[in-house]
C-alpha cells in the first residue's frame, strides 16, 4: 500500500516542471512498487481525481481522467521495463474501478453494482428498489474503508501532479476536471496513448550498455518512422490499421489516401456485446496471433493413435457437432488432456478436432501467458475465453498446460497464481454454461506436474505415445508424398523398422535431413543454376546417412513415467 509521503515523491518540486518529466524522474520505483500491491498507481491517481470531481462524474469525465493517467504513465515509460510497460495496458476500466468502491445497496444489501454511470449518478441500484448512499457519503465510505485511501490526505498532491486537461471542445461541452492547480493545456493527453519518444532523465539504469541501448532506441524513434506513422502523417483518415489484422466485423480500411473519403463515411464498428469490457488490443491480438488459420487437419494426417482418435471422436467431435443429442449423461467433457512425449502429434490432434467440428482453433502456450504477456496474463485468459465464446464452436488448445496448472508451491509467483485462478474460473464458466460450445484441450509432456484441480477438470486424459512401426511407416509415406524419391515399399518398411523410439517430430526431422541428400550431392558451383528436374531423387542411402545424424529425442526413462501416470490417471488407451 502507498503511504501519502510515497505518493508525494511524485510531486514536482518546481511547480513549472513539466509533469511528464516529473514522472520520469521519480515515479518508476513507485510504480514498480505499486505493481506488487493490490491497487496500482494508476488506480490511485484515478481515485484521487475522482474525489475532486465527484459532482461532475460522467462518461466523458472518466475518459478524460483515464486518458490523462494513461498519458502520464505512457510518457513516463522506460524502454527497459517491460513489466512496467505492459502494465500500462492494465489501466483499470474506470467504471469497474469506481464501482469497486461502492458500498452495498441499502435495500438488497448485496454488493450490487450499478450497471451504468447513469444509474450511479441517479443513486439507483440494479435491484431498482434500493438507493445507494449519496455520492459524498460514498466517498467518505471509501476513504474510511479502504486502507490505501486512508493513507492519502484528501488534498493529496497527487492531484496536483495531473495537468488540467482542458481540450477546447470538451470544455464547450461543459466538463472541466478539477485538478489541484491550474496548469497549461496539454491536448496530447486527451488522445489515446500514442507511443512518444520518452524523455530519458535520471533513469537509474544498472549498466552503461543499457543506457546506451535506450539512447540508441530513442534516437531511432526520433528519426525513424514506421510505415503506419508515415501513413498517419500523410492521411489521417486511414487511422485504423496498416497491415495489422482487423477485428471481427470491422470494415476494411483502405490504406490508399483519399479512398476512404470516396467510400463515404465509415459506419461505426459493430462490436459483440460480450466483448464490451475486453481490451480491444487484446481482442485484436487474439484474433491475429492465437486463432490458428493454418491448413485444416484430417484424421488421415495423423498416423497411428487409432484408440485416441476414436475416443476423441466419440467423446468430443460428435457432441460438438450434435449438441442436441449429447445431453444429460451423454454430455461431453469440456476439457481433455493429451499427454505424452514431445512431438507425438498432440497439437495435430487439437487442430484436427477443431477442423472436424468446424470449430475455431485457438492455440496458446501456457508458458507464454506467464512470460510473453507479463502482467497481462490474467486479462489475456479472460479475453481468450470471451473471444472464443464469440467464435463458437471453439477449441482452445493450451500447450504446456502443466506450466499453468501446476501443483501449488510456496515459490509460486503471485502473477502465475492469479492467471491460474482466472483460468479455472473461466474453465468452470465454460463447463457449466450449457449454451457454450467450447472445448479446452490441454497438452503436456509433464502430466505428473499437474495438480488435482487440473486432473479433475480435464476429464478425459489420453496418452499420446510414440508412433509404432506402422505409424512411422505412414508418416514417412505422408512426408515423401510430394518429394521426388525412388524408395520402394520395402525401403520404407525398413526405415520404419530402424526408427524404433523416434517420435513423429523426429521422423519429420529424419525425412527433412534425408531430403537434403540430393541437394548436397550437387556441386557447389551449380547449386544456384541447376534445373529443378536435374536434382536427383531422394534414395535409401540418404536415409541411411540421415539416420546417423538424427537420433530419437525421447529417452526410455521418460517413457516409463508416462506409462505409469497413464496407468494411474489415464484413459487407458
Ligand atoms: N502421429 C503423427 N502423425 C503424423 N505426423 C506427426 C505425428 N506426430 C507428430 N507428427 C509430426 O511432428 C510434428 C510435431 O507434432 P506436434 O506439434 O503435434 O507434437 P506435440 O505432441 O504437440 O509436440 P510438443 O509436445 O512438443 O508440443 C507435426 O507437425 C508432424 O509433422
Amino acid at each position: 500500500m502507498f503511504e501519502s509521503n510515497e505518493l508525494s515523491g511524485l510531486i514536482p518540486e518546481n511547480e513549472d516542471v513539466d509533469h511528464l518529466s516529473v514522472l520520469n524522474k521519480s515515479s518508476l520505483q513507485q510504480y514498480q512498487l505499486s505493481l506488487q500491491s493490490e491497487f496500482k498507481l494508476s488506480s490511485k491517481i484515478l481515485d484521487d481525481v475522482w474525489k475532486a470531481n465527484e459532482e461532475l462524474l460522467n462518461g466523458e469525465a472518466m475518459d478524460i481522467i483515464t486518458n490523462t493517467v494513461h498519458g502520464l504513465l505512457q510518457n513516463a515509460n522506460m524502454n527497459k521495463m517491460s513489466t512496467w510497460k505492459s502494465s500500462l495496458n492494465d489501466l483499470p476500466d474506470p467504471l469497474f474501478l469506481f464501482e469497486k468502491h461502492l458500498p452495498p445497496c441499502t435495500h438488497c444489501s448485496q454488493d450490487s453494482k450499478t450497471t451504468s454511470l447513469e444509474q450511479f449518478n441517479n443513486r439507483v441500484c440494479t435491484c431498482n428498489l434500493g438507493v445507494k448512499e449519496p455520492l459524498n457519503k460514498t466517498h467518505n465510505a471509501i476513504i474510511e474503508n479502504k486502507d490505501f485511501m486512508k493513507t492519502v490526505d484528501s488534498n493529496t498532491e497527487s492531484q496536483n501532479m495531473l495537468t488540467e486537461v482542458c481540450d477546447g471542445d470538451r470544455q464547450k461541452q461543459g466538463f472541466k476536471p478539477k485538478f489541484g492547480r491550474v496548469r497549461p493545456v496539454v491536448k496530447s493527453m486527451l488522445q489515446p496513448p500514442v507511443p512518444k519518444c520518452p524523455v530519458i532523465e535520471d533513469i537509474a539504469l544498472d549498466k552503461e550498455e543499457d543506457e546506451d541501448k535506450v539512447h540508441k532506441s530513442n534516437i531511432a524513434k526520433i528519426t525513424f518512422k514506421t510505415a503506419k506513422e508515415q501513413l498517419l502523417a500523410s492521411n489521417p483518415a486511414a487511422k485504423r490499421t496498416l497491415g495489422a489484422s482487423r477485428k471481427a466485423q470491422a470494415k476494411f480500411v483502405s490504406p490508399m489516401i483519399g479512398v476512404q473519403d470516396k467510400q463515404g463515411t465509415q459506419e461505426p464498428e459493430v462490436t459483440d456485446e460480450r466483448l464490451k469490457h475486453i481490451d480491444p488490443k487484446m481482442i485484436e491480438l487474439i484474433e491475429s496471433e492465437i486463432i490458428d488459420k493454418g491448413t485444416p487437419i484430417g484424421w488421415d494426417d495423423i498416423a497411428g493413435l487409432q484408440m485416441a482418435k476414436s475416443v476423441i471422436q466419440e467423446a468430443v467431435v460428435w457432441p460438438l457437432l450434435r449438441p442436441d443429442i449429447f445431453t444429460g449423461l451423454r454430455r461431453p467433457p469440456k476439457g481433455i488432456l493429451l499427454f505424452g512425449p514431445p512431438g507425438t502429434g498432440k497439437t495435430l490432434i487439437g487442430k484436427c478436432v477443431a477442423a472436424q467440428c468446424n470449430a475455431t482453433f485457438f492455440s496458446i502456450s501456457a508458458s507464454s501467458l506467464t512470460s510473453k504477456w507479463i502482467g497481462d496474463g490474467e486479462k489475456m485468459v479472460r479475453a481468450l475465453f470471451a473471444v472464443a465464446r464469440c467464435h463458437q464452436p471453439a477449441v482452445i488448445f493450451i500447450d504446456e498446460i502443466d506450466s499453468l496448472l501446476t501443483q501449488r508451491s510456496d515459490s509460486e509467483h503471485e502473477a502465475t497464481r492469479r492467471i491460474k485462478t482466472e483460468f479455472l474460473v473461466q474453465f468452470d464458466g465454460a463447463a457449466t454454461g450449457d449454451e457454450d460450445r467450447l472445448l479446452i484441450v490441454g497438452a503436456t509432456n509433464r502430466p505428473q506436474e499437474l495438480d488435482e484441480a487440473a486432473r479433475r477438470r480435464l476429464v478425459k486424459r489420453l496418452y499420446i505415445p510414440l508412433p509404432d512401426v506402422d505409424a512411422r511407416e505412414q508418416i514417412i509415406k505422408n512426408l515423401l508424398k510430394n518429394e521426388n524419391n525412388d524408395l520402394t515399399p520395402q525401403h520404407v518398411s525398413e526405415i520404419a523398422r530402424l526408427t524404433d523410439g523416434y517420435s513423429g517430430a523426429d521422423m519429420k526431422s529424419l525425412c527433412s535431413e534425408a531430403a537434403m541428400g540430393p541437394i548436397r550431392s550437387v556441386p557447389l558451383s551449380q547449386i544456384i543454376s541447376i534445373d529443378r528436374e536435374k536434382v536427383r531423387p531422394v534414395n535409401v542411402k540418404d536415409f541411411i546417412n540421415a539416420l546417423q545424424r538424427v537420433r530419437p529425442s525421447v529417452s526410455q526413462d521418460d517413457l516409463g513415467q508416462y506409462v505409469k501416470w497413464n496407468n494411474t490417471y489415464g484413459q487407458g488407451v
